[in-house]
C-alpha cells in the first residue's frame, strides 16, 4: 500500500541568499529523489518589507500564492503555516526562532545555530516546553553522499578512526566588500568560525562524535587558535582541534577561513587500515574516494575506490524532507541531527572564541 502523503506548509523567513536556494529547492517535486510520502508547499514568506517579500514570491516561488508579509511576526501568526525556516543572519536566529516557538511553529534554523550555546540552550527549553520540533538547518548530514561514507566509516574494514582534518574556506574578497556585509560585520557574528565552522564540524561529529565506538561521548578538549582581520575585528582564519579520549584516542585537527579556497581533499579521515578522503566543497561534496592499506599502519594503499554522486537542486530538500518526516511523526528532534550535535557545535565555537579573545559586540548576544 502507498504510502499517504503528508504535506508540510512552510513559512520562509528572509529574503536573502539562502532563502532563495532553499526556497527553489522545496519547490522540487520529492519524487526525483524517490521520496514519496512527504512534500512541500511554500505558504508564507517574511522579509523586513512587504515589497522585498513579494518580489521573493514572484522571482523564486512564482507558482506557489505564497502570502507575503512585512515583517516575520506576520509568518509566526499566518494559521496556515506549520514550520518556519529561519535564514536571516546567525546573530537574528535566536530571537527569530524564539518568536516563531512562542507562536506555536515548528523551526529549522540555519547554522550557525545561534550565538552562543547559552542562547541554543534557551530556545531548546522552550522547544521542548512548547512540545514542537527543532532542528539546524545542517543539510550535508542528510545527503546521500554523505550518508554512504558514514556507512564505509563503520562497516569495519577501516578499524577505528585516529585522526580527522577538515577545512572549508573560501575568498570573499574581504578586502573590497562592504564592512557591513554579515561575513564581516561583528554584530551579525561575521568571521569564518561561525559561518564555515559548522561544516568542518560535521564531519568531526559524523567520522568521530557519531563513530560506534565513540558511543557519542564529547570531545575531552578543545584548543582554538584565532587570527582576526584588522578590517571588522572578526575572525578571517580559526583552528580548532578536539581530542576524543573516552572511547576513542582520536583527534579532529579543525579549520576555516574566509581568505582563500579550501585545500582538495577538504576532509581527511585516517583510520589504521586506510583513508577516506573527500573533495571540496565539504558542505556538498559530490566525489570521496577510501584508500586501504596492506596491513594496518603500513600507509600502503593496496586498493582504492573513488565515487562520485550527482543529483539536481541544490541538495537543500533532503534536510526539508527530514523535517517533514520528523513533524508528520510527532518528534521533537531529528535522530540524524539533533539538539545534542548542535548544542555540540555552539559549546565549541564558545570555547573556540573565548580562547582566541574574539567576543561579540555588546548586546549581541541575548543569553549568556
Ligand atoms: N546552509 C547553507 O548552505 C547556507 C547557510 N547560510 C546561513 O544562512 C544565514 C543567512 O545567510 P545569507 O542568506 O547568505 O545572508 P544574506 O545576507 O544573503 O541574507 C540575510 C537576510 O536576512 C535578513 N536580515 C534581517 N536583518 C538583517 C540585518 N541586520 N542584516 C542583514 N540581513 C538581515 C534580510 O532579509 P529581509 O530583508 O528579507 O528581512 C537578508 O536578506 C546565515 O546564518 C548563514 O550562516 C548561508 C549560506 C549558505
Ligand atoms: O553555509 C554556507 O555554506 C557555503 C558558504 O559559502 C557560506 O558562506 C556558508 O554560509
Amino acid at each position: 500500500m502507498a504510502a499517504e502523503l503528508y504535506t508540510l506548509r512552510w513559512g520562509i523567513i528572509a529574503t536573502g541568499r539562502i532563502s532563495q536556494v532553499f526556497t527553489l529547492d522545496l519547490q522540487s517535486d520529492p519524487k526525483t529523489r524517490d521520496v514519496h510520502d512527504v512534500a512541500h508547499q511554500i505558504v508564507a514568506v517574511g522579509s523586513r518589507s512587504v515589497e522585498s517579500a513579494q518580489k521573493f514570491i514572484d522571482q523564486h516561488a512564482p507558482s506557489t500564492q505564497a502570502t507575503a508579509y512585512g515583517s516575520y511576526a506576520g509568518v509566526y501568526s499566518d494559521p496556515n503555516v506549520d514550520a518556519i525556516y529561519i535564514g536571516t543572519p546567525h546573530t537574528m536566529h535566536y530571537e527569530n526562532a524564539r518568536d516563531a516557538l512562542n507562536a506555536g511553529k515548528h523551526v529549522l534554523c540555519e547554522k550557525a545555530t545561534t550565538s552562543n550555546a547559552p542562547e541554543l540552550r534557551a530556545l531548546l527549553a522552550l522547544a521542548k516546553e512548547k512540545r514542537l520540533f527543532f532542528m539546524e538547518a545542517m543539510w550535508t548530514r542528510f545527503q546521500p553522499l554523505v550518508k554512504e561514507i558514514k556507512r564505509v566509516a563503520e562497516e569495519g574494514s577501516l578499524g577505528v578512526p585516529v585522526v580527522l582534518h577538515a577545512d572549508l574556506s573560501g575568498d570573499f574578497d574581504i578586502e573590497n566588500i562592504p564592512k557591513t556585509h554579515r561575513i564581516l560585520d561583528p554584530k551579525l557574528g561575521g568571521g569564518a568560525l561561525l559561518d564555515l565552522g559548522p561544516y568542518p564540524m560535521v564531519w568531526a561529529v559524523l567520522g568521530l562524535y557519531e563513530h560506534p565506538v565513540n558511543k557519542n561521548a564529547r570531545p575531552t578538549s578543545i584548543s582554538g587558535s584565532i587570527l582576526k582581520t584588522p578590517l571588522t575585528g572578526v575572525d578571517s582564519s580559526t583552528s580548532f582541534t578536539l581530542n576524543f579520549t573516552e572511547h576513542l584516542h582520536a583527534q579532529a585537527i579543525l579549520s576555516c577561513s574566509i581568505t582563500l579556497p579550501s585545500p582538495s581533499p577538504a576532509v581527511t579521515i585516517r583510520y589504521r587500515n586506510g583513508n577516506i578522503l573527500v573533495q571540496p566543497p565539504i558542505y556538498k561534496p559530490t566525489t570521496f574516494t577510501v584508500q586501504y592499506f596492506d596491513k594496518p599502519g603500513s600507509g600502503k594503499v593496496v586498493r582504492e575506490e573513488t565515487r562520485t554522486f550527482s543529483y539536481s537542486g541544490g541538495g537543500w530538500y533532503y534536510e526539508a524532507d527530514e523535517v517533514a518526516q520528523c513533524i508528520r511523526d510527532g518528534k521533537l528532534e531529528s535522530e540524524t541531527w539533533g539538539h545534542d550535535k548542535s548544542i555540540l557545535l555552539m559549546e565549541v565555537f564558545d570555547e573556540v572564541r573565548k580562547q582566541g579573545g574574539y567576543a561579540l559586540p555588546e548586546g549581541v548576544e541575548k543569553v549568556h
